[in-house]
């Protein structure tokens, strides 16, 4: 195996759907097989939050959702959590700032797609020297999701860091809603990561597919 290309990595970053068991009232892996029908592109497994789930429920579900993930060829991806990506065979991890030796965890995957939080632009090569295939920029708008998110950076943020010279893939995330999806577009994102625009959603797949149109 190779480490993925930037251009297959931009492709898999258009519609990044990420979740775990807290985010939704439906269950989990009702609402991926919704999304990925919605068109998805890339799915994170992101269990954390109130009552979230550990050990053996934490890698049962995640088994569950890999295998969902496999069946429709969409890459599954593991947050935080290296052991739990090895243990399930993972196609990648994503992490942030805090999560980790990120050259290190580099050497553990192997090739693997390898995500990694940035919020400026020496993070943003620090990561890419370390071995990041992508990089996570947010929030971009302001979210209630995530309790220690930074201060919203804006989606023109990521156009700045594309005129600094950072040319990698790079995720929107943060807010990530139908109405303001088409300024990550205008921003110079590769792509959108949302959580809530598609688990608290009447319909997962009509969001999923409401996003994806805003790339066409
Ligand atoms: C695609 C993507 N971008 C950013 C993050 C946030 O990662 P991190 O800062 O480590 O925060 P947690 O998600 O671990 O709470 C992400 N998960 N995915
Ligand atoms: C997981 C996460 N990371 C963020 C960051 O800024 O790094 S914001 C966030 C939460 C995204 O959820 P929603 O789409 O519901 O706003
Ligand atoms: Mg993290």
């Amino acid at each position: 195996m190779a480490r993925i290309s930037s251009d297959k990595m931009r492709d898999y970053l258009k519609v990044y759907f990420i979740a775990g068991s807290p985010n939704s009232t439906n269950p989990l892996p009702q609402v991926l097989q919704q999304a990925i029908e919605g068109g998805v592109t890339l799915f994170q497994f992101r269990e954390k939050g109130k009552d979230h789930l550990q050990g053996k429920d934490k890698e049962a579900l995640g088994k569950g959702l890999k295998k969902i993930c496999k069946d429709n060829n969409i890459p599954f991806i593991v947050n935080d959590d290296v052991d739990l990506a090895i243990t399930l065979d993972a196609d990648g991890v994503h992490v942030g700032q805090d999560d980790g030796n990120v050259a290190a965890i580099r050497e553990r995957i192997g090739d693997r797609i390898l995500g990694v939080s940035a919020h400026n632009y020496e993070e943003a090569v620090q990561a890419l020297a370390d071995g990041a295939d992508y990089l996570g920029v947010g929030p971009v708008f302001p979210t209630d999701t995530k309790a220690d998110a930074e201060d919203v950076c804006g989606p023109d943020f990521i156009a700045e860091l594309r005129e600094q010279g950072i040319h990698v893939p790079i995720v929107a995330i943060g807010g990530i809603t139908e109405s303001n999806a088409d300024q990550v577009v205008s921003g110079k994102a590769d792509g959108m990561s949302v959580i809530s625009a598609i688990t608290k959603a009447e319909d997962p797949t009509v969001a999923a597919k409401n996003l994806l149109r805003v790339w066409k």
